[in-house]
């Protein structure tokens, strides 16, 4: 069973469409950058995949269901935090609320061991104990991907995980999404990105252009020279 099924999806707001007949397929474990002009479409694109967004037309599968009926195997890194930096919440308290389910109102002992496990995993675990507000860009971030990650799922939906951080922390961040063992779907700016390990890379522009390999060079497609964040590709690659 495919991770992801995409088959010619429309979606629109209002009367324009924002997403034209896109296509793609994801295998388990792979792992997606989404890139593109700003207001390009990647964030609904996004929100479509997780179930917040209905399509207008066209088929969206993750692992063979309709991206609602499957949140439970779907992790979710926002854009930006949904919660004040003013509340006195801890770490620790921020990653246990991704073992959240409907109807389940207090945390097992599982649950904890799973927070603990994860902050362990991303090196964090120091900061346990203290308040969001208190940490760093990078080290925010990778609170808000251990809350993603404590639930163990399937697949991860990630929307900018590397901005607003210094270039140290988004090598730490890279590194640590390319080292995850599920499917990965990366909402980026960040043209680092291109350089990692990735399957496959959707260029979306209203419509999607896709580059997919066993080992995926820079891609020399001319869309991609076209976007102005990799302009230093236009001399490593493209020969403009
Ligand atoms: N809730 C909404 N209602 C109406 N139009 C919207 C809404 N959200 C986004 N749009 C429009 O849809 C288009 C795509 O927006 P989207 O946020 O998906 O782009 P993006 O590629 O993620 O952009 P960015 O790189 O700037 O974050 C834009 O023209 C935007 O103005």
């Amino acid at each position: 069973m495919r991770a992801v099924e995409v088959k010619n999806l429309y979606f629109k707001y209002e009367k324009e469409w924002v997403l034209e007949d896109i296509n793609f397929s994801l295998e388990d474990k792979e792992f997606m950058a989404i890139i593109g002009p700003n207001g390009g479409g990647k964030t609904t694109l996004l929100k479509i995949l997780l179930g917040f967004l209905k399509p207008s037309t066209g088929e969206v599968k993750i692992y063979g269901k309709p991206p609602k009926d499957n949140s439970q195997i779907i992790g979710y890194v926002p854009q930006h935090t949904n919660f004040s930096l003013d509340i006195p919440i801890t770490v620790f308290d921020i990653v246990l609320q991704g073992r959240l389910k409907k109807g389940k109102f207090f945390y097992s002992k599982e649950d904890k061991e799973k927070a603990n496990e994860i902050l362990n995993k991303l090196k964090i675990y120091q900061f346990k104990d203290r308040k969001i507000k208190d940490l760093s860009g990078g080290q925010r971030q990778k609170v808000l991907i251990a809350r993603a990650l404590v639930s163990e799922p399937k697949i991860v939906m990630m929307d900018e995980p590397t901005s607003a951080i210094d270039p140290t922390g988004q090598k730490e961040i890279l590194d640590l999404i390319e080292s995850l063992e599920i499917t990965r779907l990366v909402v980026s700016h960040d043209i680092k990105i291109l350089l990692r390990d990735v399957d496959k890379i959707a260029y979306i522009h209203k419509k999607a252009v896709i580059h997919e390999g066993p080992k995926l060079n820079i891609p020399k497609d001319k869309h991609f020279c076209e976007v102005e964040l990799i302009e230093f590709l236009k001399d490593e690659s493209c020969g403009i």
